[in-house]
């Protein structure tokens, strides 16, 4: 059995386990389960705290995780990201009330409030600056109003909660995030059911990510219509009945299919189809 842990709140668990399941495992029906069996799978799955689940994941006790890579970071356990899930994605950065700071330079001797010291820490001593550190569990935003701290750093998505404390962000992001799978570190080669597990992950980011686009072109537009369309390896071209027509079939990014419909028309492509993918592997 393959044994693998899953954040079980907060933003990354509700996208985890619909992408486990949009990859055809056994998901958890009550928020109150911590651990599922998928027999047919053969894997286990063990519902955690986000933030220790890189500690599980290095102790050797747990084969792989899913977790942000900024809570990785701030763990400090010796596990490493093998796969970018696309979700939970954000930015780490200092903020403060507008006129306090420009950059981390100007952090001496100041109070930096965050939930993330390991890496708040790290970072002002790469710097070489040397400020205080307070470990609030979250709503960090309030601290700076409540006088506990000058600064903060933060996880900042659209900046909402930043604007509703009256706080602006300065300085370069200390670092971009999303969720990833981790393993420990030092692990030789990949075993075939963490391999196997990895390509179901990837098929699911392929089908998001991707449509499959068909059409039909007169032979004489065919390399200019491919160019559009190079699909992931190269695109089938398959004889029309039409004499001097082929048929097209390609892998396309999603967010690019309305314009490339519309430039692969005004060359000349007709009965042009986008339709979706369910499950891929490549
Ligand atoms: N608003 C957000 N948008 C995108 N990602 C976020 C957001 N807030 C937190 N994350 C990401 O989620 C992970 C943190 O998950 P965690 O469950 O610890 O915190 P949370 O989502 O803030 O939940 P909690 O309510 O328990 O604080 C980190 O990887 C972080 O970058
Ligand atoms: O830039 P935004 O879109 O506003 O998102 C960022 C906010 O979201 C998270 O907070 P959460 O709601 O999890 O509360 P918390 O601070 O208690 O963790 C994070 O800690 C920020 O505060
Ligand atoms: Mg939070």
């Amino acid at each position: 059995m393959l044994r693998i842990a899953v954040p079980n709140k907060g933003s990354l668990s509700g996208p985890a386990s619909a992408m486990l399941h949009e990859a055809g495992y056994r998901q958890r029906k009550e928020s109150k389960e911590l651990v599922l069996v998928d027999s047919d799978n053969e894997v286990e799955f063990f519902y955690l705290r986000p933030r220790d689940i890189a500690i599980y994941v290095s102790s050797g006790r747990l084969d792989i995780g899913i977790t942000g890579r900024d809570l990785l970071l701030d763990s400090g356990a010796d596990a490493e990201e093998i796969l970018q899930l696309g979700f939970a994605r954000s930015t780490f950065r200092y903020a403060a009330e507008p006129g306090t700071a420009e950059s981390v330079k100007d952090l001496g001797g100041m109070t930096v409030a965050t939930s993330y010291e390991g890496v708040v820490e790290k970072h002002l001593a790469d710097n070489g600056i040397a400020a205080s550190v307070v470990h609030l569990d979250g709503a960090v935003e309030t601290a700076i109003q409540l006088g506990v701290a000058q600064v903060i750093a933060d996880v900042v998505e659209t900046g909402t909660s930043l604007r509703n404390a009256g706080l602006a962000v300065f300085g370069e992001p200390i670092m971009e995030s999303e969720a990833v799978v981790i393993r420990r570190t030092g692990v030789d080669g990949e075993e075939p059911k963490v391999a196997q597990f990895l390509r179901r992950l990837q098929g699911v980011l392929v089908a998001r990510r991707y449509v499959m686009m068909d059409y039909d072109i007169r032979v004489e537009q065919v390399e200019r219509a491919v160019a559009l369309t190079p699909g992931l390896e190269s695109p089938t071209v398959s004889p029309l009945h039409h004499e001097g027509w082929v048929a097209v079939r390609a892998m396309v990014p999603s967010r690019d299919a309305q314009r490339i419909m519309d430039e692969l028309y005004e060359l000349g492509a007709r009965a042009i189809l986008t339709t979706g993918i369910h499950a891929a592997r490549l």
